[in-house]
């Protein structure tokens, strides 16, 4: 079963993975996977978004091209073009790898762009109050104001809606404790069907 992981920056994906990790479940992380995917498509970058992407050692300097792509939609939709169908071929390899009847977790901000939601069974939507994402935002990835605004902004469109018109969705409110959200996270899985 393949169960997409999604929601808005910092409505805390990566914290509900670490929490089904640890319950022994396989996740693959599209962000990380799109960071190795940036350094082998080097010269492709450099082409479509200049040198001032590279960084003093000559490699990819992400907080760079993140500063020319959120504040640019069409710019964003370019640099979603060239990575996403590489994406798709590493999903699946990944996939084609996994244990055979394993549940694989996809977790992806973005699994409603490139359409990654259709290889899902059931997606998982984490909510957060904006506010608190901001916070959250800004304690963990010491980014200017105007960044994570920029970033906020380029998810306008991702909406729990969009999924929930779609496919099987369950909904995660991670607006309290890590206590709560582990116990919400544990009443998920007793939703899920064993693994074979
Ligand atoms: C713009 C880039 C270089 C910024 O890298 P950086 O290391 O600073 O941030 P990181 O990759 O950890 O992303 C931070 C958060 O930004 C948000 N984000 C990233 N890409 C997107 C996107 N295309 N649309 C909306 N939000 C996005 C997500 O919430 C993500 O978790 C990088 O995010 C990127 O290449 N994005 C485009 C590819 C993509 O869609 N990745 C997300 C796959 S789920
Ligand atoms: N319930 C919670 N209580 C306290 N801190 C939390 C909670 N949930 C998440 N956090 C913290 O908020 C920050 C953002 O969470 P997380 O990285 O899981 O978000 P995300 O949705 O994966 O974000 P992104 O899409 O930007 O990668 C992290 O530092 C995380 O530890």
């Amino acid at each position: 079963m393949i169960i997409g992981l999604a929601g808005k920056s910092c409505s805390g994906k990566n914290q509900i993975a670490e929490m089904l990790e640890f319950r022994g479940f396989l996740c693959i992380d599209l962000d990380l996977e799109v960071h190795r995917l940036q350094e082998s498509m080097k010269e492709i970058l450099l082409t479509n978004f200049g040198d001032s992407i590279l960084d003093s050692h000559g490699q990819i300097d992400r907080r760079a091209l993140g500063q020319i792509v959120f504040k640019s939609p069409p710019l964003l939709k370019k640099l979603e073009d060239l990575l996403y169908p590489k994406l798709d071929e590493s999903l699946n390899r990944i996939i084609c790898d996994a244990r055979p009847g394993a549940h694989i977790i996809l977790n992806a901000a973005a699994l409603q762009k490139g359409e990654f939601w259709k290889r899902c069974d059931l997606v998982i939507w984490v909510s957060a109050p904006w506010g608190l994402r901001f916070l959250r935002a800004l304690k963990r990835d010491q980014r200017s104001l105007l960044h994570i605004c920029r970033r906020f902004r380029a998810q306008k469109e991702l909406k729990s809606q969009f999924f929930l018109s779609r496919v099987d969705t369950y909904i995660i409110r991670n607006g309290f404790t890590r206590s709560v959200l582990q116990k919400r996270v544990d009443s998920l899985i007793k939703h899920l069907p064993p693994e074979r």
